[in-house]
C-alpha cells in the first residue's frame, strides 16, 4: 500500500472577481478549444487549453486557484435557462423553484427575475428570500409541521399559498386570517403513486409523513374544514410525488386521482377548485447515461392528460401549479475537490480522497446516488486510465462520492476533479460534519467569477458557542 499527502491548497474566503481573462488564456471565454460536453454538464462547459474546462467561461482549475477548494461553481446563464424553459413548456402553468434544492439571495433574485414562484418550507427560506426581495405573493409555503410562528411570518408577509398539510393547521391558520383577505391555501393530498430515485423521498405513498390520503376520506374532511372557515381560500389540491423521476407515467396516475377527487368535490360541495398543483420532482442527469424529465416532456406527458381527464368529468381545467427544485439548479453547479492522497491497496484498489466528502454531499452516502467526475486542469488525453473510488476526507468508511471512477492512472496528490450536477440538495443539505466547513459558491458569467458565499471557517462555529 502506497499514500501520499498533498501540500496546503490555498483557500481565499475574501469576496473576490476573477478579471475577465485575456484573450489566449486557457480560460477565456471567446476561444474555446473544444465542444460542449453534453450530458450533465451545464450548456456553457467547454474543455480549454492544458485540460482546463471552463463553465461560463470561467476555467474550474483557475477558479480553484483563486477560490481554493472544494469549490461550488454555479452558473446563472444555466439557472436562468432553466428557468425560462420551464415557463416556456408550460405558458399557462405557475412554475415555484423549489428553494430547498438550493438557496442563496442571488438564486432568489434570479428566479424572481425570470418570473418564477418560490416554494420554501421554513421560516429561513421564506425570510431569505424577502429578504432578498422576493415578492412574498409568489411564494407558496410547505411543511409538514410548520411552527407557529411560521404560520404568523407568513401571514404578515402576505404570502401568496400555504399549502395545509395536517388538520390541526386549519384552525391554526384560520384564526390569524380573516375573511376580507382570505389566506390562499391548497390542500396536501396523498395520491398513492410511488415514484423517486429512492424510498426516502417517496412521498405519494401510504404510510409516509406528507399530505391527506385520498383514500379513506382524510383529504376530502380537510378540505369540509378549509371550506368552513371563512379567512381561507381553498385553491385547490397539491400533490408530490417523489424526486428525480423521469418518466410522466406517475404523473399522469396522480392527475387522474386528482381529477377524481376535483369532480368529488364539485359534486358534494358544489365547488370547483381552480388550481392543481403537481409538486416537483424532475430528474436530472447525473451521469451520461442517465435519463432527465425535461419540461417539455413533462408539459407534454401532462397538459393534455389533464385536459382529457377534466372533460370526462365535465370540469374546468384547473391551472397547473409545478415546483422543480433539482431540475432547476442541480446541473447548473459543479463541485470542484483537490485530491488530497492517493491510496493503491495490494488487493487492487484504488481511493483518490478528496478535500470534501459527505460533509458538502451528503447525497451517496443518503441514497447511494451516483455521479460523474473529471480532472480538471492538468492534461490528460492519452493518458492510461484506472478505476478509483472517490472518496471524501471525513471520518466514515461510506464517505465515497464516485463509486469506480475511470480516471488517469497517474492521479495524483495536488490533481483537482470537477463532479457535475452539484446545484441541489448537496449544499442545502451540508453539514458541520468534523468542522471543515461548508464549501464558498462562485457565480460564473460571461467569463467573470464572483463570490456568493464565502467558506465556512471554525470561527462561524466558534462563533455560536455561548459558553463553556
Ligand atoms: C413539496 C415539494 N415540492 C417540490 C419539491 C422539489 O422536488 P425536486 O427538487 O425533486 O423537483 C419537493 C422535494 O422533493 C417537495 O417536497
Ligand atoms: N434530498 C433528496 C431530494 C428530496 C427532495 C425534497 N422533498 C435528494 O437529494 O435526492
Amino acid at each position: 500500500m502506497t499514500t501520499t499527502a498533498a501540500a496546503a491548497t490555498p483557500a481565499t474566503s475574501a469576496p473576490f472577481t476573477l478579471p475577465a481573462p485575456a484573450a489566449g488564456h486557457p480560460s477565456a471565454p471567446c476561444v474555446p478549444s473544444g465542444h460542449a460536453l453534453g450530458g450533465p454538464w451545464p450548456a456553457s462547459a467547454r474543455p480549454g487549453a492544458a485540460g482546463e474546462l471552463l463553465i461560463g467561461g470561467v476555467g474550474l482549475a483557475e477558479a480553484a486557484d483563486r477560490f481554493g477548494t472544494p469549490l461550488y461553481v454555479l452558473d446563472e446563464d444555466e439557472v436562468r435557462a432553466r428557468a425560462r424553459a420551464y415557463r416556456r413548456a408550460l405558458p399557462k402553468a405557475e412554475v415555484f423553484y423549489a428553494a430547498k434544492a438550493f438557496l442563496c439571495s442571488a438564486m432568489a433574485a434570479w428566479i424572481a427575475e425570470e418570473g418564477l414562484g418560490l416554494d420554501v418550507c421554513s421560516a429561513g427560506e421564506l425570510r431569505l428570500a424577502t429578504a432578498a426581495g422576493f415578492p412574498p405573493e409568489r411564494i407558496l409555503l410547505h411543511g409538514n409541521a410548520k411552527t407557529p410562528e411560521e404560520l404568523r411570518l407568513a401571514r404578515r408577509l402576505r404570502v401568496g399559498r400555504i399549502v395545509v398539510d395536517v388538520l390541526s393547521e386549519i384552525p391554526r391558520l384560520a384564526a390569524i386570517s380573516v375573511a376580507d383577505a382570505p389566506q390562499r391555501v391548497l390542500v396536501r393530498v396523498v395520491p398513492g403513486v410511488a415514484a423517486g430515485h429512492h424510498s426516502a423521498v417517496r412521498t405519494g405513498v401510504d404510510g409516509q409523513k406528507f399530505g391527506f390520503r385520498i383514500a379513506g376520506g382524510d383529504a376530502a374532511e380537510a378540505v369540509d374544514r378549509i371550506l368552513a372557515q371563512p379567512g381561507l381560500e381553498l385553491t385547490g389540491l397539491h400533490c408530490h410525488l417523489g424526486s428525480q423521476i423521469t418518466d410522466t407515467a406517475p404523473y399522469r396516475t396522480a392527475l387522474d386521482r386528482l381529477v377524481e377527487l376535483l369532480a368529488d368535490l364539485r359534486d358534494r360541495h358544489g365547488v370547483e377548485l381552480p388550481e392543481l398543483d403537481l409538486g416537483g420532482g424532475h430528474g436530472v442527469r447525473y451521469r451520461p447515461q442517465d435519463e432527465e424529465l425535461d419540461p417539455a416532456r413533462f408539459a407534454a406527458g401532462t397538459t393534455a392528460h389533464l385536459a382529457a381527464r377534466c372533460a370526462e368529468h365535465g370540469l374546468a381545467v384547473p391551472r397547473l401549479l409545478v415546483e422543480p427544485g433539482r431540475a432547476v439548479a442541480a446541473p447548473a453547479a459543479v463541485a470542484v475537490y483537490r485530491v488530497l492522497a492517493v491510496k493503491h491497496t495490494a488487493d487492487g484498489r484504488a481511493f483518490a480522497a478528496v478535500d470534501g466528502g459527505m460533509g458538502d454531499n451528503p447525497r451517496p452516502a443518503l441514497y447511494g446516488s451516483a455521479y460523474d467526475v473529471r480532472p480538471v486542469g492538468r492534461p490528460t488525453a492519452g493518458t492510461a486510465t484506472g478505476v478509483f473510488d472517490v472518496v471524501g476526507r471525513h471520518c466514515e468508511a461510506g464517505d465515497v462520492l464516485v463509486r469506480d471512477a475511470q480516471l488517469p492512472a497517474d492521479l495524483r496528490p495536488g490533481d483537482l476533479l470537477a463532479v457535475p450536477a452539484a446545484g441541489a440538495y448537496q449544499l442545502s443539505m451540508a453539514s458541520g460534519y468534523n468542522l471543515v466547513g461548508r464549501p464558498p459558491v462562485v457565480a460564473v458569467r460571461d467569463g467573470r467569477a464572483r463570490l456568493l458565499i464565502r467558506r465556512e471557517t471554525v470561527e462561524d462555529f466558534r462563533a455560536r458557542e455561548v459558553g463553556r
